[in-house]
């Protein structure tokens, strides 16, 4: 296994980790840092410099100028790139798995899938561009009315320029890499700002690109405040492209972004719908994995359950039983629930459950909560006028409401501001498709709880839930351009023999 001697040069002689610039690890001049807070311990775990709106110049226009030479690198080239970073990212997944179990309380097994996930997301990029960005289009011009085939049109896929890539704090490693690999490939460079609670693992991550030998400047981490430089990044006239996942902020940056493409990867209130004639332990172990897995914190977690009265009681008693058999602690125990990010977030899913107490839900089990920890909860007889029955608790609380027809399930799946996954379970097949095409979401799992993965699958959200379309395949493609070139023939082709 890899030791973490590659990552002493990544931070200074105050313990604070620097930003990467111009192939380069630096200090800000700011001389200011950010603190990471520890979601388990509660104290300071890392600093991360807080660079400057004049350091994100410098990096805008080294980004700038690399993309050219970049996008004349051969294609296969690059994918070489790829592959190396995506082994030495695999071959130091300790040293930054354990930052993810300090900084965002990753329990440590998950903390290691998400790393050798993110290698393999890498890996299949480099290969999918490989096929994908080798090919183009040849039109000829005499299938359209009134012309003669004199024209030939030959079009290929070119990168953007610059994209900014901006990840959430819950995969703050695979979420970057799914912005970076496709990005790299198509030809543009790319500018990270990680989320701050898990910026040192992405910055770990970052080291691997350098070690992978990619030219200077064409990739950056910039670290920092959202709220300070996330403005003046995603407003930066630099900036080609826009790949933001997180939540509302999604919406102001999509509001304040220019005249370019953004792929927007935001929240979710992801519905789970149960028909009288579904398996029903196939239906419990789905909502406990769905809803409790990382303590609620994904953006595919089952945040709604919508069950058939028949069946609800059945449904109810199977969840619970599944649930205690859930442990409760610390992530390097790895433990099924762990703290959830900050003490903010709590108090944000403390108030959700207080507001469904006070309306009249009924907890399955005592709330319980001690600092950033808080013990799994499900909520039955939710009902519509309860905030936890529409809002994104984003910790492992999740509500119940009974339902009397498939309809009214629907019917309150797509009531939502949100639009990212749903899912049903019926042995019914058919009646599944039906319900699919009338739940207005991105995607629709039959008999399974949301996922994201595999994660070369198209992945979509509506409504507030998004813009574009994700998975690897469709983000190369978001991040070019179509360019055409013309033959103009003096005379039509085929008038020759
Ligand atoms: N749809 C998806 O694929 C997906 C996946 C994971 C998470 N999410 C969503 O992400 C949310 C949780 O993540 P979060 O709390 O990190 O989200 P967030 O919106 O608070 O932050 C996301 C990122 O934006 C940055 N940021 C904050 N203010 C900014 C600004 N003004 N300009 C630019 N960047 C700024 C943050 O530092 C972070 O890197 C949830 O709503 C979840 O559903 C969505």
């Amino acid at each position: 296994m890899a030791g973490t001697d590659v990552f002493t040069e990544i931070v200074d002689g105050e313990q604070v980790y620097k930003y990467y610039a111009d192939g380069e690890w630096k200090k800000s001049a700011s001389g200011k840092s950010v603190s990471i807070v520890n979601p388990t311990t509660r104290q300071t775990q890392y600093k991360v410099q807080a660079c400057t709106q004049e350091e994100v110049n410098k990096v805008m226009e080294a980004a700038k100028t690399a993309q050219k030479l970049w996008a004349r690198t051969p294609l296969w080239k690059r994918a070489e790139h790829l592959h190396k970073a995506a082994a030495i990212l695999k071959e130091h997944r300790a040293p930054i798995a354990v930052c993810l179990v300090k900084e965002i309380a990753k329990p440590a097994k998950d903390a290691v899938t998400e790393v050798v996930r993110s290698g393999d997301l890498v890996s299949y990029t480099a290969e999918e561009g490989v096929r994908i960005l080798g090919e183009g289009k040849l039109l000829v011009s005499d299938s359209f009315p009134g012309n003669e085939r004199s024209k030939y049109c030959l079009s290929s896929k070119v990168p953007l320029g610059v994209v900014l890539a901006i990840p959430p704090f819950n995969y703050p490693v695979n979420l970057a890499v799914s912005k970076i690999a496709p990005a790299l490939i198509a030809g543009n460079s790319l500018v990270l700002k990680p989320p701050t609670q898990g910026a040192v693992a992405a910055l770990h991550m970052i080291q691997c690109f350098h070690l992978a030998g990619f030219p200077k400047g064409l990739i950056s981490c910039v670290t920092g405040k959202g709220s300070e430089i996330g403005d003046f990044l995603t407003m930066h006239p630099g900036v080609n492209c826009i790949s933001f996942t997180g939540g509302d902020t999604g919406i102001a940056i999509s509001k304040k972004a220019g005249m370019i493409p953004l792929q927007m990867e935001l929240g979710g209130k992801d519905a789970c719908i149960v028909l009288e004639d579904a398996d029903l332990d196939l239906v419990a172990s789905n909502i406990v994995k769905g809803g409790y897995s990382y303590s609620g914190q994904r953006c595919t977690a089952v945040k709604v359950v919508l069950v058939m009265e028949s069946v609800v009681d059945a449904v109810v008693e199977k969840v619970k039983s599944k649930m205690a058999k859930l442990s409760v602690g610390s992530p390097e125990d790895d433990c099924d629930i762990t703290p959830v990010v900050s003490e903010s977030s709590a108090n944000f899913i403390e108030g959700l459950v207080m507001d469904a107490k006070e309306k009249g839900a009924t907890f399955c089990q005592e709330y319980r909560r001690e600092g950033n920890l808080i013990w799994p909860l499900l909520l039955d007889h939710v009902r519509p006028d309860m905030r936890i029955a529409w809002e994104e608790p984003f910790g492992p609380v999740l509500p119940v409401i009974r339902i009397s027809s498939v309809e009214e399930g629907i019917h309150h799946c797509n009531a939502s501001n949100f639009g990212l996954q749903g899912c049903v379970f019926t042995r019914d097949i058919n009646k599944a498709i039906l319900i699919s095409d009338a739940m207005e979401t991105g995607t629709v799992q039959i008999n399974s709880a949301p996922a994201r993965g595999p994660d070369h699958f198209p992945f979509q959200g509506l409504k507030d839930s998004g813009i574009g379309s994700q998975g690897i395949t469709n983000s190369i493609n978001m991040m070019t351009k179509i360019k055409s070139t013309v033959i103009n023939l003096p005379s039509p082709s085929y008038t020759m023999g």
